[in-house]
């Protein structure tokens, strides 16, 4: 088949799925090798540029605790996590918070709107849309998020804007807070009652061995996935992402997929077929 006949045949057939998602939210959690290859970060964004394209409410919040990294080495301050959080002392904050914003999030912005998107970067602060508390003394400046407030958001998409947001959470007092990006995509996506939470990672998806992408899970609910961290199949950097969708499925979320961010139009691969590309976990029926 030709190539042009060949891209009709996948639009037609991408078309119930198209239809599906109109009008609906869809989060995604934009982040690892998706965000620091150029290749794959060109696809990510034509993804979403389609998805607002056929009607769709997509929101992206991002990571970028690789470039956190690399900044704080250039401003000599010294950094480490401790239970997946990154330490955060006064400093530290200020670059966390240049970086995301002035960096990572204008970086994606500008890459939108170049292509013509109606982009608009954000962060938690803008609209007091994350709101949190200090998580405890060690961590310094890392945020518990106890309030997410959405209207900035929603003004966005009654504009035809697509929000780009920055995991940075404002406290009571006014000062800037560290927030795990995982955490405030899928918290944000509770809030909005989103119909889907995407999150790309750099795995295939959750696997019953870890290092064996063949024994890949397509599908979960949410008694296997706790079931799953107590006999310890689902182990270190995955935990707080699974925990984190079930806490959001209790709150609003309807369901959510992890998707490996290695493969170049993850997001219409997994939206736009009936089994998807990820691993979906949704709640017990
Ligand atoms: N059962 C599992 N299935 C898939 N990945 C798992 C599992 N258990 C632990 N992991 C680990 O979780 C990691 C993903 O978490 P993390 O490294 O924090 O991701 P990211 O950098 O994308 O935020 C994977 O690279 C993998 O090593
Ligand atoms: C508190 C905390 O750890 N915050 C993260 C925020 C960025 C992030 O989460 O980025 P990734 O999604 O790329 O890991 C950090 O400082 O690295």
């Amino acid at each position: 088949m030709e190539q042009r006949q060949l891209q009709a045949k996948i639009l037609i057939e991408a078309l119930p799925y198209m239809q599906r998602f109109d009008g609906k939210t869809i989060v995604i959690k934009y982040g690892g090798s998706a965000m620091s290859n150029e290749e794959l970060k060109k696809s990510v964004m034509q993804d979403i540029i389609l998805l607002q394209m056929i009607g769709v409410n997509v929101v992206i919040v991002h990571g970028g605790g690789a470039a956190i990294s690399k900044a704080l080495d250039l401003h000599k301050i010294e950094h480490q996590f401790l239970d997946g959080l990154r330490v955060t002392g006064k400093e530290a904050m200020e670059v966390v918070a240049s970086t995301l914003i002035g960096q990572v999030n204008k970086s994606l912005v500008q890459y939108l709107s170049e292509k013509g998107a109606k982009a608009l970067g954000l962060s938690g602060v803008d609209g007091r849309m994350i709101e949190a508390t200090q998580l405890n003394e060690k961590l310094g400046y890392v945020g518990k998020i106890t309030n997410i407030h959405p209207e900035v958001i929603e003004i966005a998409f009654s504009n035809k804007f697509i929000p780009i947001i920055a995991p940075i959470a404002m406290n009571k007092n006014g000062d800037l807070l560290n927030v795990n990006a995982d955490t405030a995509a899928v918290e944000i996506a509770a809030a909005l009652k989103a119909e889907k939470f995407i999150l790309l990672t750099d795995v295939r998806g959750v696997m019953k061995d870890k290092d064996d992408p063949e024994t890949f899970i397509p599908r979960m609910t949410v008694s296997e996935v706790k079931e799953s961290i107590a006999n310890g199949t689902i182990q270190g950097g995955m935990i707080p992402k699974v925990q984190a969708g079930i806490h959001a499925m209790q709150n609003g979320l309807k369901e959510m997929t992890i998707i490996d961010g290695r493969i170049k139009h993850s997001i219409l691969l997994e939206l736009f077929s009936d089994v998807g590309i990820g691993t979906l976990i949704k709640k017990d029926e």
